[in-house]
């Protein structure tokens, strides 16, 4: 038998797997693993809002909701995975099974996003609803258990594959971990939407949601494989029975004990925990201890979350509002959230090997809390940034109507110029088929316009809160028209496209995407999304056919005015006019590269830290259950985000960010101060200790001997480590 291998259980021991330049070869499994699984999760998810919103026509709050809910399950789960892992399965099994689970949970949502299995009239759209949602949302279940449930076990089960003397391997680990994770969420947030955006089925053709999620799916079929096949190279560590089960009652048992010696007549102990000294083992306790020390330092750290997470969200949103044309390639608005994992695969090398060693050289020990700490800034600081942005966002956003205002323009569909009297704006002449540049402000319900040129005039009545377009039409006979017009920038970084039809007749207009439908005599269309970009509008009414070719940015809205001199022959390119309602976005998203840049920075200092310091300071029995709790902020942050944004309600969008970064500065004053009283620990030597003295009791040392060992043991447990875990006693 090896001598890497237990003698009794013929299973591997500790730091012994093969050794690549250091690493366990164990290691390059469980980081593909990572990989894939990763790739599976992100991508499904890049396509999640669409596919409620597309295939299950759910409205966008439905579809926000369940999102956001099925992103807090996925980190609420770990709790699960990490209760089964250290007390039944071990992580292994438990790793197995439940990747398992999530396979399948990812082929249901392939299968629930193919419509042809309901599409009985094959019209290309579902006939039985609730056969997609059921199984999509059993998928999504499944997806959330796996995924939550394996995460703090792989984490945890690679960090125990590292023996005590690769120390600075497992540091790396987590850190390649880390790229890991990122390096897939990549590739899946570019790919699956290409994926979407395909067309596919057998009797009619839609946007392909079953490859989008069936590639992932896929993925996650390879993780579970790549990990089986390193499964005679692991270092598996044994399950201790119902840890979890013994933790609570012993908690439950310490509180109860001291409740019942509440009495001054008792004699304090140094820490409530002890109080369960009368029954339990003080192995047990010390664990707990250690674990309860990290958790509790763990509850400000959702604040970091919260504002991380609201990339997806507002920081998507502020970017709809913004120019994404690079020049040679043009950015959508939730494109911009790939920077994130773009600056982690280049940040954390950076950190590694040339930050780290910088700061370690010029004298300054920076340890973990310090790093978790500098991290909570720079996300703090990212949101400043975020704000200054919207500021400048904010100045070339139009000024839409409030509650006691009104807005109007006018249109001339006529043929020759007009001269309009506007109470208060005097006279205001308008070409043939021209609009006035800006909307008219009014604060009246009711106002009077007088029209030269055929002579009219007309008592108009407004909308408070509403911006409309007056159409002056072409003779005294005919009826004087009022749109409704947007008070919103379109969405998504789209622009609404309208046409007013001045034309004896009726015209269709439409694009190669979007049909507007057939426009009556003097009447207009309602708004149609077109996307940034050249855009092609093909006209036919009657004999009558023409096209004509605009360029769009983000973010803007157009009329566009069909003169009734258009005939056989017209060139449409010049004779359509484009009223400019809402100015397209000018502030460049090439400024949101900052906020970026510090959110990740902060990420990777805060995140990637926090993800060994989980490890490195949990005890041997409870590593997958301290992985979960790290993991649980992440869902507390999660909600956090829904709520305040709830409660908040402030009126202008740069004061949250605001609010946010202050909220996070707070906790992270709070946060360092309880890092400033924090003593790391080296679990495996405490733990080594209390065995010890189990054993020496069995030798039957005197009661003095061993209460002064004891002592001595208490006093390490709060003191020990330092300069990163070795002993010596350093705060923070
Ligand atoms: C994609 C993020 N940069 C990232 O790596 N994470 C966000 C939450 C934790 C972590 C992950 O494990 O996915």
């Amino acid at each position: 038998m090896a001598d890497h291998e237990d003698p009794k259980t013929g299973k591997k021991n500790k730091g012994t797997s093969k050794e690549v330049c250091g690493y366990p070869l164990s290691i390059f499994f469980i980081v593909v693993n990572e990989f894939c699984e990763r790739f599976s999760y992100y991508g499904m998810r890049a396509v999640l809002v669409l596919y409620f919103k597309y295939f299950l026509r759910w409205d966008d709050d439905l579809a926000t909701s369940i999102y956001h809910t099925f992103v807090a399950l996925c980190y609420l789960t770990p709790i699960l995975g990490a209760i089964v892992a250290d007390s039944w399965l071990g992580k292994f099994k438990t790793i197995i099974y439940l990747s398992i689970v999530y396979a399948i949970g990812q082929v249901a949502m392939a299968v629930s996003a193919i419509h042809d299995i309901t599409d009985t009239d094959r019209d290309g759209t579902p006939n039985n609803m609730t056969f997609h949602v059921v199984l999509s949302m059993v998928g999504l279940f499944l997806i959330a258990l796996g995924t939550g449930g394996i995460k703090p076990c792989v984490a945890a089960f690679g960090g125990d594959q590292f023996g005590d003397h690769q120390e600075r391997q497992r540091r790396t680990f987590f850190s390649v971990f880390y790229l890991c994770i990122n390096g897939g969420s990549l590739l899946s947030t570019i790919i699956t939407p290409i994926l979407r955006a395909q067309n596919c089925g057998i009797y009619s053709k839609q946007k392909c949601y079953s490859l989008a999620f069936g590639v992932p799916a896929a993925l996650m079929v390879v993780a579970l494989v790549v990990f089986i096949v390193g499964s005679g190279m692991y270092y598996k560590a044994k399950p201790e029975g119902n840890i979890m089960g013994d933790v609570c009652k012993c908690i439950g048992f310490a509180i109860s004990n001291r409740y019942k010696h509440r009495s001054k007549q008792y004699p304090s102990r140094e820490h409530w925990m002890d109080w369960a000294e009368d029954k339990y083992d003080k192995l047990l306790i010390a664990q707990i201890k250690m674990v309860l020390k990290v958790l509790f330092l763990y509850i400000p750290l959702p604040m970091f979350w919260t504002l991380f997470d609201q990339k997806g969200s507002r920081w998507t949103l502020q970017a709809t509002t913004m120019d994404g044309n690079f020049g040679a390639i043009v950015i959508q608005p939730d494109q911009m959230q790939t920077v994130n994992p773009i600056l982690i695969l280049t940040l954390v090398p950076i950190m590694d090997s040339v930050i780290y060693p910088l700061i370690k050289k010029c004298g300054l020990n920076f340890t973990p809390l310090k790093r978790m700490t500098v991290g909570m800034f720079l996300a703090a600081l990212a949101f400043v940034c975020a704000a200054v942005v919207q500021i400048e966002i904010d100045k070339t956003l139009p000024v839409f109507p409030s509650n006691f205002q009104s807005q109007l323009k006018l249109l001339n569909m006529g043929n020759h110029p007009v001269t309009a009297g506007l109470p208060g704006y005097g006279q205001v002449t308008l070409q043939a088929a021209q609009a006035s540049e800006e909307y008219f402000t009014f604060e009246e319900d009711q106002i009077s316009i007088s029209v030269s040129g055929p002579e009219m005039k007309r008592n108009i009545s407004l909308i408070k809160g509403q911006r409309q377009t007056l159409l002056i039409p072409l003779t005294i006979s005919d009826e004087w028209q009022l749109t409704a017009d947007l008070t919103t920038k379109p969405e998504e970084g789209n622009n609404a496209i309208r046409f007013v039809n001045g034309m004896n007749k009726p015209v269709n207009v439409s694009t190669s995407e979007v049909v507007f439908g057939q426009i009556e005599k003097f009447h207009y269309s309602n708004y149609s999304q077109i996307r940034n970009g050249r855009a092609t509008f093909f006209l036919q009414s009657g004999q009558l056919s023409c096209a004509f070719s605009r360029d769009f940015g983000f973010g803007s809205s157009y009329t566009f005015f069909i003169p009734s001199t258009l005939s056989l022959g017209s060139n449409c390119q010049e004779s359509i006019t484009g009223a400019e309602d809402i100015k397209p976005n000018s502030v460049h998203m090439a400024l949101q590269v900052p906020q970026y840049f510090f959110i990740t920075a902060g990420e990777v200092m805060f995140s990637v830290t926090g993800l060994e310091f989980s490890y490195s300071q949990a005890p041997s029995n409870m590593k997958a259950v301290l992985q979960a709790g790290w993991l649980l902020t992440v869902a507390i942050g999660n909600f956090i985000v829904l709520i305040v944004a709830e409660v908040a309600k402030l009126p202008k969008q740069w004061t949250e960010y605001v609010l946010f970064a202050s909220l996070l500065l707070c906790v992270c004053i709070i946060f360092s101060i309880m890092a400033y009283f924090y003593t790391y620990i080296d679990p495996t030597e405490i733990e080594a200790k209390f065995r010890r003295n189990v054993g020496d009791d069995d030798d039957d040392k005197n009661d003095k001997q061993r209460k002064l060992e004891m002592e001595m043991m208490k006093r390490d447990l709060d003191r020990s480590d330092d300069e990163h875990y070795k002993g010596k006693q350093t705060k923070m």
